[in-house]
């Protein structure tokens, strides 16, 4: 007997699918990888949900359609495939996250993952679902942040989907893209590469069910946030600014990007940081070392919240690098991300009972 893969596909066209009316070979259901040897033979089926009701019987019609039209002797192997679900243009991406919030800052150093990684743990310590995106490309801090960076990533199916699973740290779901870019390399991927690696951890990720997704945006205006607005509703940003002034004028730049016509994300508010020095010593005293109230004058200016002002403290920094965000300890600074976190969510809660949902941007063909 000489197997050869046109006899077996001619076997095949004679295998109805139910689901169509048409032969399994006219409905593309063979998969390319006919594999003969000697009187042995394997190949995949492909269903494009995994639930679907007939693919037991479409695997012993396979095999008997080989039996009966080549021999009763083949060994027949059929491997079951799926096909990953296309989304469908207007289903929502996330659709069991509730709020997007994304954390962007005018220049890069004021501060932005500091609290963004602070935010996540304050509204997870509040009892909310939370997840977390690291999509700073030029550098990602998350996995230093969080003590994560040798962890590995692992990918579950769901619902017949190969999906990446977030790391789970202090309540909090996590992904950053320093997990896929190699630091030293980050300058060197092109956008699209670094694009098409962020589409990734959102998309093909089980983040699922989240109350509040907040996602470390690079510093300044970048394809990185074209991407974003791109791929998701994102409900609303927080800015974050220190009180100088080349920061701010960065900041309002920033501004004006997100209220851009095409983009329209509503700016949730501001977020001085490093606002003041408070000596260890001389807890009444106030130090003002990068210029006074910058980020209240940006506010009002904007017309958005001052969210939170933030202090100077060199314990934010050691709580950087030993990956235990400040958050999570006693104190003023403490404190203040907590004030932050209500803070956000009432900006959010004003912003969803007076503003339509967000649209992604579309992008123009
Ligand atoms: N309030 C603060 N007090 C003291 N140190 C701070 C404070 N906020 C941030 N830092 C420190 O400043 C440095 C820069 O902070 P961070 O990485 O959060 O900034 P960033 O704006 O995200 O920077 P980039 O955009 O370049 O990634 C870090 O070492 C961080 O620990």
């Amino acid at each position: 007997m000489q197997l050869y893969p046109a006899l077996i596909t001619d076997a095949l066209q004679t295998v109805r699918y139910p689901g169509n009316g048409k032969n399994l070979v006219e409905a593309e259901m063979v998969e390319d990888d006919i594999r003969i040897d000697g009187d042995s033979v394997s190949f995949s089926l492909i269903f494009d949900k995994p639930t679907d009701p007939f693919i037991k019987s479409m695997v012993r019609a396979a095999e008997t359609a080989i039996h009966t039209y080549i021999s009763p002797e083949v060994k027949v192997t059929v491997n079951v495939a799926t096909r990953q679900q296309p989304a469908t243009k207007n289903a929502p991406v996330l659709p069991g996250v509730k709020n997007i919030i994304g954390v962007s800052s005018g220049k890069g150093g004021v501060g932005k993952s500091t609290v963004a990684s602070n935010l996540a743990v304050a509204l997870a310590a509040e009892g909310y679902k939370v997840g977390l995106l690291d999509a700073d490309i030029f550098g990602p801090s998350m996995p230093k942040m969080f003590g994560i960076e040798d962890e590995q990533l692992y990918i579950h199916e769901v619902d017949g989907r190969q999906l990446i699973l977030p790391i789970e740290r202090y309540g909090v779901k996590l992904l950053s893209i320093g997990f896929v870019v190699d630091k030293e390399k980050a300058v060197l991927w092109r956008g699209s590469m670094a694009s098409n690696a962020l589409k990734q951890l959102i998309v093909d990720a089980d983040w699922g069910e989240l109350d509040y997704f907040v996602i470390d945006m690079p510093p300044g205006t970048s394809d990185i946030h074209l991407t974003l607005v791109q791929t998701l509703p994102i409900t609303g940003v927080v800015v974050v600014t220190t009180p100088q002034e080349v920061a701010l004028a960065d900041a309002r730049k920033g501004i004006a990007m997100f209220r851009e016509e095409k983009v329209n994300v509503p700016v949730l508010g501001v977020v001085e940081n490093m606002a003041y020095f408070t000596p260890a010593e001389h807890p009444d005293e106030r130090y003002y070392i990068f210029g006074k109230e910058g980020g209240v004058r940006l506010a009002e200016k904007l017309g958005v919240r001052l969210l939170a002002q933030i202090p100077l403290v060199g314990s934010i920094a050691d709580c950087g690098d030993s990956g235990k965000p400040i958050a999570l300890t006693e104190g003023v600074t403490a404190q203040a991300f907590t004030h932050l976190a209500h803070e956000v969510i009432d900006s959010v809660a004003e912003r969803n009972r007076e503003l339509p949902p967000t649209h992604k941007v579309e992008l123009k063909h």
